[in-house]
């Protein structure tokens, strides 16, 4: 097949499945120590702490795709997200589940709220995902999110090997990704049909892929400022997180 073909809808998505197979996070060293039991408390809270900016990053670059979407069809499938993460004033969104998570690890809320311990390398990788979304074009929007597609897999190895190997840790505690292995599936099917059906150029599908892979590195991006300032050479910066 040329390189400038259209590609049929069907190869389309079998080279966005490749690229997380590639380079999605949990494939990342990090991952494996996390889940592999091998951290100790203080670790995990850093781990929990960070991971917080991008959780509370989520519905931010959600309302602003929002914005730009052209119908009500649209819209409304976004702003379920947004619902998603931000909860609906009676039940909790994923914003205030992961707060109960970093409870359960023992972590002040305000301190996690406040992002003062946050590594500079996580706020970089995800202030880069909400400009992203801010300022590239929709279907790229879209694309960024297709992440979701690999994060059943990589949230059932987390779960079930952290319950199993650490004891500071429960399933309450790790209730944030319970309602996500309905959610991501419901996400990815919306944006993994908007991806295949919008494109009418090649150039399109590769501004698709590059999207995929731009999330899956910054995702990546997150995992090495964490191994880098708490495992090894383990040199937090300046201000960041000291257990
Ligand atoms: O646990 C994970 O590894 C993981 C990965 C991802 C992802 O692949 O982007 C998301 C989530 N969790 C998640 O909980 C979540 O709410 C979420 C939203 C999005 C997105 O891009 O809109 N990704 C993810």
């Amino acid at each position: 097949m040329s390189d400038t073909a259209l590609l049929p809808p069907e190869e389309l998505e079998a080279r966005l499945r490749a690229i997380g197979a590639e380079r999605y996070h949990i494939l990342h060293p990090f991952h494996h120590l996390l889940h592999g039991g091998r951290l100790s408390k203080a670790q995990v809270q850093a781990w929990a702490l960070n991971r917080y900016y991008y959780q509370a990053s989520i519905p931010a670059k959600d309302a602003s795709l929002v914005a730009r979407l052209p119908t009500p069809e649209l819209r409304r499938e976004w702003r379920r997200r947004l619902v998603d993460h931000d909860g609906d004033g009676s039940h909790p969104g994923g914003v205030e589940r992961w707060l109960r998570l970093t409870d359960g690890l023992g972590l002040d809320r305000d301190y996690v709220v406040s992002l003062e311990g946050l590594l500079p390398g996580t706020r970089y990788a995800v202030d880069a995902y909400v400009n992203f979304v801010k300022y590239r074009s929709v279907l790229e929007a879209v694309a960024s999110s297709l992440t979701e597609m690999f994060s059943p897999d990589i949230i059932s190895q987390r779960v079930s090997g952290m319950l199993r190997n650490y004891d500071f840790v429960s399933a309450e505690t790790l209730a944030y990704f319970t309602p996500r292995l309905t959610q991501a599936p419901q996400d990815v099917a919306f944006a993994m049909d908007y991806v295949k059906r919008v494109p009418a150029t090649r150039a399109e599908q590769e501004q698709v892929m590059a999207a995929l892979r731009f999330k899956c590195d910054l995702l990546w991006a997150q995992l090495d400022a964490l191994h880098f300032a708490y495992v090894e050479p383990a040199l937090p910066p300046p201000g960041a997180y000291r257990p």
